[in-house]
């Protein structure tokens, strides 16, 4: 994927937070010529912190108060549940210095965290996945009224260091990106489990089942970010009238696969909106 951002592009960013979400932003944006001292952490976990030192060579911090120090940009990483406490500590700093923060927290609304940092914040909130930590993270992003436009372009062009972003002008719709891209990585662990489970149970060793399951959702990805095709057209080109891969989709349509990936995406989407709740 091309990606030029120069090292010194990057502004200080203090990451709150040095979890599984962090690792996989902070080693994209670093593979990418981010400069590790400009991103600083704050993560509580002794054992997180040396292993985000030892492995980036970014400054690790125990407490979000000198994490932030001397960052224009603000990247929160906690859990939804603990955003608010993260936040109200934070609120003095983020009224004097006037930060961009960014969070990628599920379902946490605009309107809480600047509420919560103080009011009147500039707010960005950014749902990238996983993937971000090779460099092929898809992130939505949606900005707050109070986030000007140089801000926005600042923001964006963070995030992109570990994916294309897609902006989003409706915050209510976060809850679905969430949903769909935010989560959606695992959706596909657990196609490559069952895959490589039923290769198994059909014969095959568990690596050459492993291998063929992951090279074949591999080759499929690229297919499908690399074609100007869309998806059932490149699935019906797999598909030979009376051959083996009908007699699979027959299966996995007889069984409701796709009222049951709606379901999952609704039972995802709704979580957002219960997190946002619970913690207002
Ligand atoms: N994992 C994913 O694929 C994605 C996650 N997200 C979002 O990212 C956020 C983080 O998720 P994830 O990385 O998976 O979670 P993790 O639990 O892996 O990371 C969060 C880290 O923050 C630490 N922490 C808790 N309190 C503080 C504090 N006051 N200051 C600094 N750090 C603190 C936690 O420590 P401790 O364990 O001791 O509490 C933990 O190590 C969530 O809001 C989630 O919704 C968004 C997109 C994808
Ligand atoms: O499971 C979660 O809540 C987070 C948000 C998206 C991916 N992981």
């Amino acid at each position: 994927m091309a990606n030029t951002t120069p090292a010194t592009d990057f502004p200080v960013v203090a990451f709150i937070g040095g979890g599984n979400m962090a690792r996989s932003l902070i080693g994209g944006m670093i593979a990418r010529g981010a400069d590790p001292a400009r991103i600083r952490v704050a993560e509580p976990v002794d054992a997180l912190r040396e292993s985000l030192q030892a492995d980036f060579d970014v400054h690790c911090f125990a407490t979000a108060a000198e994490a932030v120090e001397g960052a224009a940009i603000w990247l929160l990483a906690v859990k939804p549940q603990v955003m608010r406490t993260v936040c109200d500590s934070l609120a003095p700093v983020a009224q004097s210095t006037r930060p961009v923060a960014i969070s990628v927290a599920a379902g946490i609304t605009s309107r809480q965290l600047s509420d919560w940092l103080g009011g009147d914040v500039a707010v960005v909130r950014a749902m990238p996945n996983t993937p971000a930590l090779l460099g092929v993270g898809i992130t939505g992003l949606f900005a707050n009224a109070q986030v000007d436009a140089g801000q926005r372009e600042q923001s964006g062009h963070l995030i992109e260091a570990v994916g294309p972003v897609v902006w989003i002008d409706d915050e209510v719709q976060m809850d679905a990106v969430t949903a769909v891209s935010g989560s959606g990585p695992a959706y596909v662990f657990l196609l490559a489990e069952a895959m490589q489970a039923a290769g198994v149970r059909q014969g095959l060793p568990e690596a050459t089942a492993r291998q063929l399951a992951s090279h074949t959702l591999l080759g499929a990805a690229r297919m499908l970010t690399e074609l100007d095709e869309p998806a059932d057209a490149l699935r019906r080109k797999v598909t030979s009238p009376g051959g083996t891969t009908q007699a699979a989709i027959e299966t996995f349509e007889a069984g409701g696969l796709r009222e049951l990936v709606d379901r999952a995406v609704a039972a995802a989407a709704e979580r957002g909106r219960e997190l946002s709740a619970a913690n207002d």
